[in-house]
């Protein structure tokens, strides 16, 4: 299903503080990600229509929304809103609040069905707001945004709320969202794990500007991003595809920019997408693989640059040979001991059990 291309040039001026952000959506799930008070929800409002001073132009598609002065106000953009609480009309079931919302529906949306199921809400139809988990009232939330049938998704810290097991059952549902219902949607959060396991592209504002707009996967493997992201280790996120299921050892086999590599972890399907962090610190340089036979995720690698790194380390950058580059941090005297320059070829093993898996249920690799 396509999603509608939302475009931006907007400025807000507040005392002390200055929103001026130019771009435009990208598909799937763009997180807008920073450190408190950076403007992370007034660029959300701006947006939505529900900062009055904000000028500059928007357009979603065809429709203008802002061409210096609101053409179309608030309730006139077809926009899905949730927030760090529900704010579920607490007079009405669930099946209310959800049938308000199809009521107000301006164009064809989801079947309500579809929404239900899709957040599997269809046992809590008849309770009261006040009867439900936190969990369950952002699941309902989130539906009846869907319900509503909007052109873009706008979503301010949903999970903010939640304990830790809570937000891990609610991210695949919103994982899903773009795909199945044809809607970008701009995902505010301060949590990075939810950057990597739901969203496509990252939007980073540092005090009310946009300062990277990438996918995720490249923003989070760049050198230069790495402190701004909130100090990072070195590290690389790589897309890949599960390949095969190696039941008898609780492993998959993963294809990865840098070849198939064998991760450990719950069951997740043949054909599924995830990514895998590798940092810096799970990789050993050897010299030789002759000690290693036997070993998974051992590679053939060829050093690319050494530079230094924290803490008295030399941070080798290296390629494997299809081609993912990743980063191995090691002491000046290991370096030396295995006469490391750029070009010399040695074995990388990325220690197992130390690869972090997330499950990114992406389907917008490619740039929109
Ligand atoms: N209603 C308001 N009136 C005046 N200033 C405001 C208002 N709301 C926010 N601000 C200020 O605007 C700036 C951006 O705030 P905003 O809430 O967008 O940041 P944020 O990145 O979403 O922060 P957080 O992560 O803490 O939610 C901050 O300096 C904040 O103090």
């Amino acid at each position: 299903m396509s999603q509608p291309r939302l475009e931006f040039d907007i400025r807000l001026e507040r005392p002390g503080f200055t929103l001026s952000m130019a771009g435009q959506s990208r598909p799937g799930i763009t997180a807008v990600f920073g450190t408190s008070g950076c403007g992370k929800t007034t660029f959300l409002r701006c947006i939505a229509g529900l900062e009055p001073n904000c000028r500059g132009q928007v357009r979603l598609g065809d429709e203008v929304w802002l061409d210096d002065h609101p053409v179309r106000p608030a309730y006139q953009r077809n926009v899905g809103l949730v927030f760090q609480d529900a704010r579920l009309f607490a007079h009405l079931t669930v099946a209310g609040n959800l049938a308000y919302a199809l009521r107000r529906r301006r164009r064809e949306g989801p079947a309500l069905d579809e929404v239900i199921d899709t957040l599997g809400i269809g046992h809590l139809q008849q309770s009261l707001p006040s009867m439900l988990s936190g969990g369950e009232a952002q699941r309902v939330a989130l539906a009846r945004a869907l319900v509503a049938g909007p052109s873009l998704l706008l979503l301010d810290e949903p999970l903010a709320a939640l304990d830790y097991g809570r937000r891990r059952r609610i991210m695949p549902l919103i994982s899903e969202i773009p795909e199945r219902f044809g809607i970008s949607v701009f995902y505010v959060t301060h949590a990075r794990q939810e950057v990597l396991e739901m969203a496509d592209h990252l939007m980073l504002l540092e005090q009310g500007q946009c300062v990277l707009h990438e996918r995720v996967d490249t923003a989070f493997s760049t050198p230069a991003n790495w402190a701004r992201l909130g100090d990072l280790s070195p590290m690389v996120v790589w897309e890949g595809r599960v390949l095969a299921r190696d039941e008898a050892h609780s492993c998959h086999q993963i294809d990865t920019p840098g070849g198939v590599l064998s991760v450990p972890g719950e069951p997740i399907a043949v054909g599924q997408s995830v990514r895998i962090r590798i940092r810096s610190s799970d990789v050993v340089l050897l010299r030789s693989a002759d000690s290693l036979a036997g070993q998974s995720n051992v590679f053939p690698v060829c050093v690319i640059s050494m530079t230094p790194g924290g803490a008295g380390l030399v941070l080798v950058q290296l390629k494997t040979g299809a081609g993912g580059q990743f980063w191995s941090e090691v002491d000046w005297q290991t370096a030396s001991q295995l006469q490391l320059t750029e070009g010399v070829e040695l074995q990388a093993l990325i220690r197992p059990g130390t690869m972090r898996r997330y499950h990114a249920v992406q389907h917008f690799f490619r740039e929109g």
